[in-house]
């Protein structure tokens, strides 16, 4: 396909997606209706579409529409690339005399929810413009290292060696960020064999703030996939037990504790498989700090979901917190910038339960290099 030729496939895919259609699905639809795309068309479309959402607002404005048409346009302003809509070939027809387009301005040109600004603001102090600038680019790529076989130096070397190239990350002592090679992670004989999984830097930083250590009897709440589940095995001989209020969330697990080479109950009641030592409660959130990820999640959001979200993520603390004896430790995790479902749903949390404590409490931002996320530790006392 052509430069053009991709451009005017994403508009198609961004049609469909403004239309109400997931970007993922609308993407695999388009591929399998255009046999005649290569890898390689494929990735680009693939990157236009998620850059157009990532800055729907300000290339809506760049390419005087919120239409795939608009959306495309403004991304070719953006990147110095208006060229390719000359009509040639299967290329999008050049802009005609209302498709000028002007520089997007306020919350537009931030791509920050109009609604969301002042929440985003007030959270992020004088981190709210870079952070939000932060989201409108692509996410890196990053790898967890299981240290519990392998070092970070011998994860490294041997990933080089089938040509991926990665640097240590700051975030966290298993961190590794790839710099070339993305596209080969998963079929290197260190992600199949369970030495490397992809997990974000943040989100790894989150688990190394847990009081982990062997022996303990540990509950992941809201397990999901079982990232963190696998990254808490990385760190210590734990007896893990996991738990998903959608558990067909966690049928991947089995197979992924497998290549880890750890062991993993999975659970519809936890409540019976404890007395825990720690439970990490990895809620639900407005996923705010994965916007690069998930740029669908920043428009889709509204004041009354993340009403309906903050009521969510109370409960199931004071779930967790139920499960936890005397010296126990709830971790409470979210992808979120929001201090309306972090501090705050921390501070609720300590009048609601006047026998715990803080023993830490941190935000990430992408400014660091990773996604977004909150983590806070919160001890149960000994007495009562
Ligand atoms: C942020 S995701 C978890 C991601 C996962 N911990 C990881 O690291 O890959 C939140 C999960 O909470 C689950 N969930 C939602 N409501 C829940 C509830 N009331 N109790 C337990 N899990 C819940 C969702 O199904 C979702 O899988």
């Amino acid at each position: 396909m052509t430069p053009g030729a991709r451009a005017a496939a994403a508009i198609a895919v961004l049609e469909r997606v403004l239309a109400g259609q997931a970007a993922e699905v609308a993407l695999v639809q388009w591929g399998r209706a255009s046999r005649f795309a290569g890898s390689g068309d494929r990735a680009m479309v693939r990157d236009i579409v998620f850059a157009a959402l990532r800055c729907r607002a300000s290339f809506a404005a760049l390419g005087a529409g919120l239409t795939g048409r608009g959306l495309v346009l403004g991304w070719a302003r953006a990147t110095g690339q208006e060229a390719l809509f000359d009509g040639a070939g299967h290329a999008p027809a050049p802009p005609g005399p209302t498709e000028a387009g002007a520089a997007p301005e306020g919350a537009a040109a931030l791509d920050c929810p109009d609604w969301l600004e002042p929440l985003l603001r007030a959270s992020l102090g004088a981190d709210f413009a870079p952070v939000m600038q932060a989201l409108q680019r692509r996410a890196p790529v990053f790898l967890r290292v299981n240290l519990a076989r392998v070092t970070r130096e011998a994860a490294q070397a041997e990933l080089a060696a089938e040509g991926v190239e990665t640097v240590a990350h700051g975030l966290a002592a298993s961190a590794l960020e790839v710099v070339s090679g993305a596209r080969k992670v998963q079929a290197t004989a260190a992600y199949r064999e369970g030495r490397v999984e992809l997990q974000d830097a943040a989100s790894q930083a989150v688990v190394e703030m847990l009081p982990l250590a062997d022996g303990m009897a540990v509950l992941d709440l809201c397990a999901g996939g079982g990232g963190k589940t696998l990254a808490m095995a990385g760190r210590a001989r734990l007896r893990l037990v996991a738990h998903d209020a959608e558990p067909r969330r966690m049928a991947d697990l089995p197979a992924r504790a497998g290549r880890a080479g750890v062991a993993v109950q999975r659970t519809d009641r936890p409540e019976r498989a404890g007395p825990y030592d720690l439970v990490l409660a990895d809620v639900p959130c407005s996923g705010s700090g994965s916007w690069r990820r998930d740029p669908e999640g920043k428009w889709a959001l509204t004041a009354e979901r993340l009403a309906a979200l903050r009521e969510v993520q109370a409960g199931i603390m004071d779930r967790a917190a139920g499960m936890l004896g005397p010296g126990g430790v709830l971790g409470y995790a979210t992808c979120s910038l929001l201090e309306a479902e972090n501090g705050a749903q921390v501070a609720a949390f300590l009048e609601r339960h006047p026998g715990w404590r803080l023993e830490a409490a941190r935000r990430f931002t992408p400014l660091e290099g990773g996604d977004g996320f909150f983590g806070a530790i919160l001890r149960r006392g000994e007495g009562r």
